[in-house]
């Protein structure tokens, strides 16, 4: 069940603006022990919300690694997000009208500032691990330089240390869709319809790989020139996203994921990893193109006690979400194991353990 916490009070983003008394989304799963030292943060990737059982289903949840009899599990929705924390959404009490495109940015330090606040708030001190993908690995990468002294583990896959050029020139392209809408913002039936879906459709071609879809979307008929499966892949996704998530949402997480930069006013990442205490497991996928292992590899470089794991998938980027079984199994060494993490190894992890089916339909013929 989704928890709402009223802050009362402004909190003041990094641009300067203040967001007058926020509120933010929260589920929590399990409980928190007498010792209090039990609790995993999840920290959520761009699209997703604070529901992380739901969304990452064979990591979290009873009997998986993220386990709930064991640990007290908690997850925020982040700012700016479609479910339930100040957004877009939200009235701007100046105004008394929506934020929409007028919200402000908020950058990958103010969601980590943010979750600190939240957490101050929930009475959770320490952490046992922090954890996170994509996005959310930007956040709590975040956190992790903000708070060093409050995770003892800390775990970061599929992402970076400063959102690359070749990210952000996603991120455009996507908006570019978005504002080339002309609904957008606007009070028309569906409006930001047409523009988000074709910024999903873009956005989750950069979230695969070209074996993702050479194995799931291939034409089965030789002979066909039109209607093609990928074709109808690439529509439906975009549907699927608009029918939960907010265009002016959208727009404003995908300008937050831009501003990442661990470095910023830090002198540079490697000052700001060099930061971070906590034994780090690093993981990544070899598919990935949107957030490349060469970006572990500097978050591995420069944090002292971590350790790289890289995963095979044919999934791509998105790997983080379906490779649960590799994923869980890493973690729960990681875990249970952290004292063996030996500071100056960094292992590769090669064993192929994909958790989807790649079966290519109709694929005798080529
Ligand atoms: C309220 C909520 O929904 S909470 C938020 C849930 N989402 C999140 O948390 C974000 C993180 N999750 C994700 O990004 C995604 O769910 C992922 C990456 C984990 C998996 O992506 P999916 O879209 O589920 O998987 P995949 O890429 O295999 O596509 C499968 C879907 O495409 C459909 N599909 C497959 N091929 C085609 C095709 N050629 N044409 C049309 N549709 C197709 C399937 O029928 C299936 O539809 P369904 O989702 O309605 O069952
Ligand atoms: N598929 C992810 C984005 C990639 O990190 C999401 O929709 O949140």
């Amino acid at each position: 069940m989704t928890n709402y916490l009223h802050i009362s009070h402004p909190f003041t983003l990094e641009s300067g603006t203040t967001l007058p008394d926020p509120t933010a989304a929260y589920n929590t799963y399990g409980t928190l022990n007498a010792a209090r030292d039990n609790v995993i943060w999840v920290c959520h990737a761009l699209t997703a919300n604070s529901d992380c059982e739901d969304w990452w289903p064979g990591l979290v949840g009873p009997g998986f690694t993220i386990d709930p009899e064991r640990y007290f599990i908690v997850c925020v929705n982040m700012l700016g997000s479609s479910y339930g924390t100040t957004s877009p959404r939200s009235i701007n009490p100046e105004t008394g009208k929506r934020y929409g495109l007028n919200f402000p940015l908020v950058t990958t330090r103010d969601h980590a500032r943010f979750f600190a606040l939240v957490a101050d708030h929930l009475g959770i001190g320490r952490i046992r691990l922090l954890m996170g993908g994509s996005m959310g690995g930007q956040c709590a990468g975040e956190w992790a330089c903000l708070q060093p002294d409050r995770f003892d583990l800390l775990c970061l896959l599929a992402t970076n240390a400063r959102h690359s050029a070749y990210g952000i020139a996603f991120n455009e392209t996507q908006r570019m869709a978005l504002r080339a809408d002309p609904t957008l913002g606007t009070d028309a039936p569906d409006a930001g319809k047409a523009g988000l879906e074709a910024a999903r459709a873009m956005a989750v071609v950069s979230y695969r790989h070209y074996r993702t879809y050479d194995a799931t979307q291939t034409q089965p008929d030789l002979n066909d020139v039109d209607d093609f499966r990928a074709s109808s892949y690439q529509r439906y996704q975009g549907f699927k996203l608009w029918k939960r998530f907010d265009p002016a949402c959208y727009y404003t997480l995908s300008r937050s994921m831009d501003t990442h930069n661990l470095g910023r006013h830090r002198g540079g990442a490697a000052v700001a990893l060099s930061g971070i205490t906590a034994p780090t497991l690093i993981i990544s996928i070899d598919t990935d193109i949107l957030f490349p292992t060469e970006e572990q590899s500097l978050l591995s470089r420069y944090i002292k006690n971590s350790r790289l794991e890289v995963m095979q998938s044919d999934y791509g980027h998105d790997g983080f979400l379906v490779e649960t079984r590799t994923i869980g199994r890493l973690l729960a060494d990681f875990l249970g194991d952290q004292l063996h993490i030996d500071a100056g190894t960094k292992r590769a992890f090669t064993e192929g353990l994909s958790g989807r089916n790649f079966a290519i339909p109709g694929s005798e013929e080529v």
